[in-house]
């Protein structure tokens, strides 16, 4: 692996905050027992982290095994600023909170790994002429003899981690941490990970290879829950009781806020404005908000003050807004993240009521550090490593459950509370399952997956089984509010799987979402809608064949920030939909449109056309066209047509036998080419509904027969 690939570690300036960025994607194999020597890149990162663990259940006959479950420590390399070496306890607090002291000094390390240690601290750990080996147990020694107070310089796991310092040719000495003679079979449950944070070395004992990776940081998978798995107590106590259901399981759990809280505390803001300081309290939202929390934790049996103060801040903020009747982004985010601070200190209160450990944590605390995009933050590199130190280091020293809310980071700059846009909670899921590199995230709904559209638009909708990231994402991206726009994202990129799964049925299979699937067989997968979208139709004033249009027209939004949706263009003319998220939480909305018409109308004719739905039908779009990595063939309607128009396209595509007819014939794709005949697909639309995507026929081949054959919204949908 190349010196690239492995990552350097970059400096970032936070506003204060001083961030690494790290690459731990390179993690470099070694089997240890079989090369002795260190034989990776030259380890140039600024600090160690080791950790060893036992694959199995360290039993108490056989202490002191400490060091099979010794908790990872961080040796820094001293810098220019700081030209000693780091104290571990300055270094990771969490974890070694108890030994103020240099390595290098401390009583404990034989004068050896002092040298070793010095040797290290001074070089980084650089191969040198010494090799890895040394360095190597010396890093053992430490761990040990700096975590657990107990093992003392004779003590049966100083000595074999002493033996450890041939390290590899005496697998037993090593092993002799364990006394009576049971030591072989202890080794053979033991994984060795060396890890520094640019460059990982990971030593591995071969027989243990299959061992799991998490099972060096404690936890298996994300559960994330949301609002409507958490409306209430009894939904509380079936959360926990679905939870505890899978004893094997050590999940992080990330919650969002109970039931319709985030709407009630951005309603309570908005009238909070107007409402004058001293009607603040009396505001009905925040009733209802406070009326749910304390009936809440009086059902649970937990205490009042678990949330009380909590309650009491959120009537301060309150009066404080109705006093500047003033509500910015910035303290709309402090608002509503009042709803994910008090589920999570309720629903851990529960949890540690059952006798199942856990510990809450606010997102923003923990590293979750993002844009200072207030209302729709995007989430930030270094959040991955940060956020996976304090987890894992937090179980290292004393396990429990994290408890994690959803939703919410901290502006890299501002330092205050983020949202990352509603519905983030998904993506705070996703992000924890890369940053610890799970097994798989799971997000709990109220729906059993992923439907073949939104259950409240047309309630034969279907659970999808499977899906790629990329349908996923279309799929979010275009409306389907089952799952974050931006929630894939993190788990493409760890690939790590999605679940979508139903807390009120929590035996249905749910809706599995992976890097690929078979698509052999595949035409449509769901159908989305996404209204209120405000369309441009623009027409060139220039004659044809001009070229530079459309690099024009783009140039145009780039100039004034606007985001574009859907584009369909011609040689002379371009439709696209512009996206209303970002749009709309604009304040200056009309003005910002008015301003691109005018810009726009310097060089082509424009309509502009509002209240408008987009349609996207994602599926294999790629099966009939030459256009790669499409999954979604998008149509505009009328939004007073929308909802029909999905109603029949799915009565038309899912309930018919279609699909089944479809994968039954096996149609090959050259003739789904020339059956298509777009002319007379466009015709047959309802005239509000402009197809997008000309060159994507097979759907719109299919399409067509349908309307043909069901004579379905054709009619029904055509304006007077
Ligand atoms: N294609 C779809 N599949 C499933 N649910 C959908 C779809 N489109 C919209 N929904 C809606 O999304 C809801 C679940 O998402 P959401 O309310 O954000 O859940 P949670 O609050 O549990 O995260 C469902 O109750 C359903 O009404
Ligand atoms: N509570 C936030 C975040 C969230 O993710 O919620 P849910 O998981 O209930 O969609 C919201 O309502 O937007």
């Amino acid at each position: 692996m190349s010196a690239t690939e492995t990552g350097q570690t970059k400096r970032q300036e936070f506003g204060g905050i001083q961030n690494r960025e790290h690459h731990t994607s390179s993690d470099l194999a070694y089997t240890w027992g079989h090369h002795h020597v260190w034989s990776g890149p030259p380890l140039t990162c600024s600090f160690f982290c080791v950790r060893v663990v036992s694959v199995g259940q360290p039993s108490p006959a056989r202490t002191p095994m400490v060091f099979l479950r010794s908790a990872p420590f961080v040796v820094h390399k001293p810098t220019a600023r700081r030209p000693f070496p780091v104290p571990l306890y300055n270094a990771c607090p969490p974890l070694i909170p108890r030994y103020p002291v240099s390595p290098r000094r401390h009583p404990s390390l034989s004068p050896r790994s002092r040298i070793a240690a010095r040797f290290l601290l001074l070089r980084g750990g650089r191969r040198g002429k010494r090799g890895g080996k040394l360095e190597i147990s010396s890093l053992l020694e430490m761990a040990v003899v700096l975590r657990f107070p107990g093992v003392a310089r004779e003590s049966p796991g100083a000595l074999a981690l002493r033996g450890a310092s041939k390290l590899g040719r005496e697998h037993g000495g090593f092993v002799c941490a364990s006394p009576g003679g049971r030591g072989a079979q202890c080794w053979r449950r033991m994984v060795l990970v060396v890890r520094c944070q640019t460059g990982a070395a990971i030593l591995k004992e071969e027989e243990e290879a299959a061992a799991p990776a998490q099972a060096a940081a404690g936890f298996t998978v994300v559960m994330k829950f949301g609002g409507s798995s958490l409306a209430s107590a009894e939904r509380m106590k079936e959360v926990a009781d679905l939870i505890l259901s899978f004893p094997d399981e050590t999940p992080v759990v990330v919650l969002s806020a109970m039931g319709k809280t985030t709407n009630n505390l951005l309603l309570a803001g908005e009238k909070a404005v107007s409402c004058g300081a001293p009607k603040a309290c009396e505001i009905p939202e925040l009733s209802v908000i406070k009326e749910l929390h304390l009936r809440t934790i009086d059902e649970l049996g937990l205490d009042m003050p678990i949330v009380s103060g909590l309650l009491d801040q959120l009537e301060q903020l309150l009066k404080g807004i109705a006093m500047m009747k003033e509500l910015t982004l910035r303290t709309r985010d402090y608002l509503v993240s009042f709803g994910e601070c008090m589920s999570t200190r309720i629903f851990a209160a529960y949890m540690n009521k059952l006798g199942k450990k856990a510990r809450q944590y606010d997102a923003f605390d923990i590293g979750f550090i993002t844009t200072d995009d207030f209302t729709n933050a995007d989430i930030l590199e270094v959040t991955y490593p940060t956020v996976a130190k304090r987890l894992n280091g937090d179980w290292m020293d004393d396990p429990a459950i994290p408890i994690v809310t959803g939703f919410l980071g901290k502006g890299c700059k501002s330092c205050a509370v983020t949202t990352l846009g509603r519905g983030g909670s998904d993506l705070t899921a996703t992000t924890i399952g890369k940053s610890l590199g799970l097994r798989e995230i799971q997000v709990w709904k109220d729906v059993d997956g992923v439907l073949t559209c939104d259950p409240n638009i047309y309630a034969n909708a279907i659970p999808v089984p499977y899906l790629t990231f990329d349908e996923a994402a279309e799929l979010a991206y275009f409306g389907a509010q089952v799952l974050h726009p931006q929630s894939m994202r993190p788990a493409r990129e760890g690939g790590i799987p999605v679940r979508v799964k139903n807390s009120y049925n929590r035996h249905a299979p749910g809706t599995v979402i992976t890097k690929s699937r078979d698509m052999s067989k595949s035409i449509l997968t769901s159908i989305v809608l996404k209204s209120n979208v405000t369309m441009l139709d623009i027409v060139s004033t220039r004659m044809l064949g001009q070229y530079g249009f459309l690099a024009k027209v783009f140039s145009i939004f780039e100039d004034l920030g606007i985001s574009v949706d859907c584009v369909a263009t011609s040689e002379v003319s371009i439709s696209l939909t512009l996206d209303p998220s970002k749009l709309w939480s604009r304040e200056l909305i009309q003005q910002e449109l008015d301003h691109v018409i005018e810009e726009l109308e310097k060089i082509a004719v424009v309509h502009l056309l509002q209240k408008r739905s987009i349609i996207s039908l994602i599926g294999n779009v790629q099966r009939s066209s030459l256009i790669l990595e499409k999954v979604n063939i998008s149509l505009v309607v009328n939004d007073s047509e929308a909802k029909q128009c999905v109603q029949a396209l799915h009565s038309a595509f899912f309930e018919n036998g279609f699909l089944s007819e479809v994968e039954a014939a096996d149609v090959p794709q050259n003739d789904l080419l020339t059956k298509v005949d777009c002319n007379t697909l466009v015709d047959a639309l309802p005239r509000s509904c402009l197809p997008l995507e000309l060159l994507n026929q097979s759907v719109l081949f299919f399409f067509r027969e349908r309307i043909e054959h069901e004579n379905g919204f054709v009619t029904e949908c055509r304006p007077e």
